[in-house]
C-alpha cells in the first residue's frame, strides 16, 4: 500500500520537514541541502528578533525608570526650596507665567518665599529663581551653561560657530580670543572712532529728520550699529555701503530669531520659516562681504599672513597671549580673520562675528536710547557732562576720566538690563551653594535683574530713580557717597568739588553685564565705546526732547523679543 504524502510534501514546503538526525537514501539530500539549515536559520532569526526585542522593551522601561527616579529625585530635591504652590499639577505654574509679567510674578514671590524661590513650568521643568547678589554671584560662577533655547536662537541664526551656544565646554576656546580682541585693538578703537561714527550718524539722521521725527530708538539703533561696526571692522565699515541693508536685516532676525527657535523641530512646513532662513543667509552673505571690504582695505589685516595658523587653532587663547608677548611673531590681533583663517568653512566661521553683531547691537542700541532719553529729560545732568568733556579735552583727557559721565553711562544700564533676566541651567550636577541651597540637576536658574538691581536695600530708598550721582563719591573724603541728598541738590553739590567714579562692579548686585562663567565680555569696551560716543556727541549737539514728547515713556526693552520699544522724540541742536 502507497504510503500517503507526508503534510510538508503536500504542501511543498520542505521548509516545514522535521529534522532527522539519523535519515539516510533519498531523503539524505534533502537533510543536508535544503531541510536542516532553513529550519536553523528560521529558527536562528526567530530567536534573535526575539532577544532584540527583549533587548528594546528592557531598555525602553530602563531608560523610563530613568526617567521617572530622575523626576522623583527632582521633586524630592526641589521640595526644600521655597515657592508658591502649583495652581495645577500638570501645568504648574506655565499658564500663569504666560498671562503676566514673570517679573512681577517674580518679585511677589521673592517678598513671601526668601531669596531663592521656585515655581514649576510643568510636572518636570522646574524654575529657581535667586535674587540675593552673593548667591547670584556663586550660582553665575559655578553653573557654566546658557539655557538651549537661547542657543538655539543663535544656531538656526547664525550657524553652529556662535559664542552664545548652551555648552560652556564648547565655546571657552573662542570667548579667550574674543576677550583677547576686545581687550587690545577693539578697546583702542572704541575710543578713537566714535568722532566718525557721530559723523556717520548725524550725516545719516539729517537724511531722516526730513521725512519724520527722530525717535530714541531708531537714533540709538543708527549709533550703536555704526559705533560696534566701526569698532568690529575698522575704518572700512563706515565707507561701507551696505551697511544700510545690513542693519535691516539685522533688525528683522532679532525679531523673528527667539519666535523661530521656540518650535522644538524645525519648521521646515512653515513659510514664514524659510524667508527667515533666507535673511539669515543673506545676513551671512553681507558679513563675508565685509570681512573681505576689511581685508582690502585695512592695512591691519596685512599682519594676519603671518601668523602661526596650527598654532592659533590649537592653543586658543593662551597661543594668543603667547604670541603677544614674543618679538617675533606678530600677534593675532584681529577676531574676523582669526576666524576666517582657523575654519575651512568660510560661511561658518562667520557665525561668531554675526553673533557678537546681533548680541552687541541689541544690547548697545539699548543703553544708548536710555542715556539719550534720560539727558534729553535732564538738561542740568547733560550741562554738567558737558562741561565735563570741555575740562576734560582741555586737559587732553580720555573718556576714563570723564566720571559723571561714566556714571551716566553705567546708571542707565542699571536702570534697563538689556534683558529681564539672566539664565543658566546647571544640567547634569546639582549644585550646591554654599548658603545650604541645593539647586537639583536639570532645573533652569533665573536671575531677575530688575529686581536685584532695583533692590532698595542694595541701592538706597532712591533705587527705582535714574540717579548717576549715586556712584561718584568725593575725591578728598572717598567714603563720602554723594547719593545722601537729592538729585537736583546733588549736580550742584557735584558742581563745587571734583569726584571720582566708585567702580559699580564691586556692588554684587550691579549685573547689566551678567557674572561668572559666561558674563559678558564685552563690558568694558562697550561702556567706553559709548562714553567716548557720548562725549563727541554731547561736545558738538544738545539733545532735546522733541516739543510735545515730554510725556512720552522712556526706552523699553520688549520682554517678549529682544528688541527696543520707541521711547520719547528727540532733536539735536547745533552748539554754538
Ligand atoms: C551695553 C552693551 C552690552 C550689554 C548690556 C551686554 C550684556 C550681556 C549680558 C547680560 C550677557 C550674559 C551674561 C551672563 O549670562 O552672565 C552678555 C554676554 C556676552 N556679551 Fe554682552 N553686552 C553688551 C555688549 C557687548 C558687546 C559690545 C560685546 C562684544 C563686542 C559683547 C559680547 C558678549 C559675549 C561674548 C557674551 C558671552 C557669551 C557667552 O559666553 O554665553 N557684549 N552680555
Amino acid at each position: 500500500m502507497e504510503s500517503s504524502p507526508e503534510p510538508y510534501a503536500q504542501l511543498g514546503h520542505h521548509l516545514w520537514r522535521p529534522y532527522k538526525p539519523n535519515c539516510d537514501g533519498a531523503d539524505d539530500h534533502i537533510c543536508v541541502a535544503g531541510f536542516q539549515p532553513d529550519f536553523l536559520f528560521r529558527d536562528y532569526v526567530t530567536t534573535q528578533i526575539n532577544m532584540l526585542l527583549w533587548i528594546s522593551l528592557i531598555s525602553v522601561t530602563a531608560l523610563l525608570l530613568r526617567k521617572l527616579i530622575g523626576i522623583f529625585r527632582l521633586w524630592a530635591k526641589a521640595r526644600l526650596i521655597p515657592g508658591p504652590p502649583c495652581p495645577s499639577s500638570f501645568y504648574g505654574h506655565s499658564k500663569l507665567i504666560s498671562g503676566s509679567n514673570l517679573t512681577d510674578i517674580l518679585s511677589k514671590s521673592h517678598e513671601e518665599y526668601g531669596p531663592a524661590v521656585k515655581l514649576w513650568l510643568g510636572p518636570t521643568q522646574l524654575l529657581v529663581s535667586i535674587k540675593d547678589p552673593e548667591l547670584i554671584k556663586e550660582m553665575l560662577l559655578k553653573a557654566e551653561d546658557r539655557l538651549p533655547l537661547t542657543g538655539k536662537a543663535f544656531h538656526w541664526a547664525f550657524g553652529r560657530s556662535s559664542l552664545f551656544v548652551s555648552s560652556f565646554n564648547e565655546v571657552q576656546e573662542r570667548r579667550e580670543l574674543l576677550a583677547t580682541d576686545l581687550n587690545g585693538k577693539m578697546l583702542e578703537r572704541a575710543n578713537v572712532f566714535p568722532t566718525k561714527v557721530v559723523d556717520c550718524v548725524m550725516e545719516r539722521i539729517q537724511d531722516l529728520t526730513v521725512e519724520a521725527n527722530l525717535d530714541c530708538k531708531t537714533v540709538s539703533q543708527h549709533f550703536a550699529f555704526t559705533l560696534l561696526g566701526a569698532t568690529l571692522f575698522g575704518d572700512a565699515f563706515l565707507a561701507w555701503s551696505k551697511a544700510t541693508i545690513y542693519e535691516d536685516l539685522l533688525k528683522i532676525v532679532a525679531k523673528d530669531a527667539c519666535f523661530w527657535a521656540s518650535y522644538i523641530v524645525t519648521p521646515f512646513w512653515k513659510q514664514g520659516f524659510w524667508r527667515y532662513q533666507y535673511f539669515c543667509t543673506r545676513l551671512k552673505s553681507l558679513t563675508q562681504d565685509i570681512i573681505q571690504h576689511c581685508k582690502q582695505n585695512n592695512k591691519l589685516f596685512c599682519q594676519m599672513d603671518h601668523i602661526p595658523h596650527e598654532k592659533t587653532r590649537n592653543r586658543g587663547g593662551e597661543a594668543a597671549l603667547d604670541a603677544s608677548h614674543s618679538s617675533n611673531t606678530v600677534v593675532p590681533e584681529h577676531l574676523l580673520l582669526r576666524e576666517l583663517d582657523g575654519r575651512h568653512d568660510a560661511g561658518e566661521s562667520c557665525g561668531t562675528i554675526m553673533s557678537v553683531m546681533f548680541h552687541g547691537y541689541l544690547t548697545t542700541s539699548g543703553l544708548i536710547g536710555n542715556i539719550i532719553s534720560r539727558l534729553a529729560a535732564n538738561a542740568e545732568l547733560q550741562q554738567k557732562i558737558h562741561s565735563e568733556i570741555l575740562v576734560a579735552r582741555r586737559d587732553q583727557q580720555s573718556v576714563e576720566k570723564m566720571a559723571f559721565l561714566l556714571a551716566t553711562v553705567y546708571e542707565s544700564s542699571r536702570i534697563l538690563p538689556a534683558g529681564p533676566l539672566l539664565q543658566r541651567c546647571s544640567l547634569k550636577h546639582d549644585l550646591n551653594l554654599k548658603a545650604g541651597v541645593t539647586i537639583p540637576a536639570g532645573a533652569i536658574l533665573v536671575v531677575p535683574l530688575q529686581l536685584v538691581q532695583m533692590d532698595e536695600s542694595r541701592w538706597g530708598s532712591d533705587a527705582s530713580q535714574f540717579n548717576p550721582c549715586r556712584l561718584l563719591s568725593n575725591a578728598e573724603k572717598k567714603s563720602d557717597s554723594v547719593h545722601l541728598t537729592s538729585f537736583a541738590d546733588k549736580l550742584v553739590d557735584v558742581g563745587q568739588d571734583s569726584y571720582v567714579l566708585n567702580d559699580p562692579n564691586k556692588n554684587a548686585a550691579f549685573l547689566p553685564f551678567g557674572s561668572g562663567t559666561r558674563a559678558c565680555l564685552g563690558q568694558k569696551c562697550a561702556v567706553l565705546g559709548v562714553a567716548a560716543l557720548f562725549a563727541s556727541l554731547l561736545e558738538r549737539y544738545e539733545i532735546r526732547l522733541h516739543p510735545g514728547s515730554e510725556n512720552e515713556p522712556n526706552p523699553m526693552m520688549n520682554n517678549y523679543a529682544p528688541q527696543l520699544l520707541p521711547g520719547p522724540k528727540i532733536v539735536f541742536v547745533k552748539r554754538g
